[in-house]
């Protein structure tokens, strides 16, 4: 587990732990702080995060090559979609919200959705994630960055024509309450006002990959490979 309860040694020194806590930038925030680590709670992880944002409108093929990637890259697949969906079926405090959210195209409030995103990757043994489908708005990126305490490595952005993403979800046939025209309208309008501008921040900070989403899933993923086996030479 990411976060595993360790008793580190009451003897180690304070200004070891400060040594050590400075080194540990990016993971920290993650779990309870450094804080908690000077009291000899939490151990921290061994490695540096590697964070990949997945990002591009319904339907645009995320999941799919998101599948791709884990079997090809190793990393863990985080779909905000997925975790969200989960909670509507555990019947959680937060389930008729979420529901009544998705069915609408709009987006869950970031605390609720960066918490589940938090406790997986807590969970995870893995140092590497895919988190699918998020963030969606300007507030989930801040959010992100302010409550995990870190930023993407990577951002991809699967560019798909409307038409093709519309006519991929109608096809989809897994039973998703999202899946129908109305609700896919309202959903491209919000992409389009709140997710381009996530786009465009990356774009801008140099940590965009675009990827042109037509074509064959095997296809594809030839755009996506290179720039994961690119990191991989590096280190
Ligand atoms: N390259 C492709 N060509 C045709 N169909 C595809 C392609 N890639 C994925 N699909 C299909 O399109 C549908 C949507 O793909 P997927 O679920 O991966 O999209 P997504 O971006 O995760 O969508 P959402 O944001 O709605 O979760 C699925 O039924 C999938 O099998
Ligand atoms: O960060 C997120 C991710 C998703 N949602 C809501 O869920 C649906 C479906 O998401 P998919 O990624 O397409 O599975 C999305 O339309 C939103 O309503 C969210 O609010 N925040
Ligand atoms: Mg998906």
């Amino acid at each position: 587990m990411w976060r595993r309860v360790a008793s580190l040694s009451s003897s180690i020194s304070s200004s070891f732990l400060a040594q050590t806590a400075s080194r540990l930038n990016t993971w920290e925030s993650l779990t309870t702080g450094i804080a908690q680590q000077a009291k000899g709670v939490i151990a921290p992880k061994e490695k540096t995060p590697f964070i990949t944002f997945v990002l591009g409108g319904p339907g645009s093929g995320k999941g799919t090559q998101c599948i791709k990637i884990v079997e090809t890259f190793g990393f863990a697949h985080l779909s905000a979609g997925d975790l969200l969906r989960r909670e509507i079926a555990s019947k959680s405090a937060d389930g008729a919200m979420i529901l009544n959210t998705i069915k609408e195209g709009k987006i869950v409030p970031s605390q609720v959705t960066v918490k589940l995103i938090q406790k997986e990757m807590e969970l995870s043994d893995n140092h590497k994630f895919l988190i699918d489908g998020f963030p969606r708005t300007e507030e989930n990126r801040v959010s992100f960055e302010q409550i995990i305490g870190v930023e993407p490595n990577v951002v991809l952005f699967f560019d798909c024509p409307e038409e093709e993403m519309v006519k991929r979800v109608l096809n989809r046939n897994e039973g998703r309450v999202d899946d129908n025209l109305e609700t896919i309208k309202k959903r491209l309008t919000v992409f389009q006002a709140l997710s381009l501008p996530v786009i465009n921040y990356y774009s801008e900070k140099g940590k965009l990959y675009t990827i042109k989403a037509i074509g064959t899933e095997d296809e594809i993923f030839e755009q996506v490979r290179p720039i994961f086996a690119a990191f991989e030479t590096v280190g």
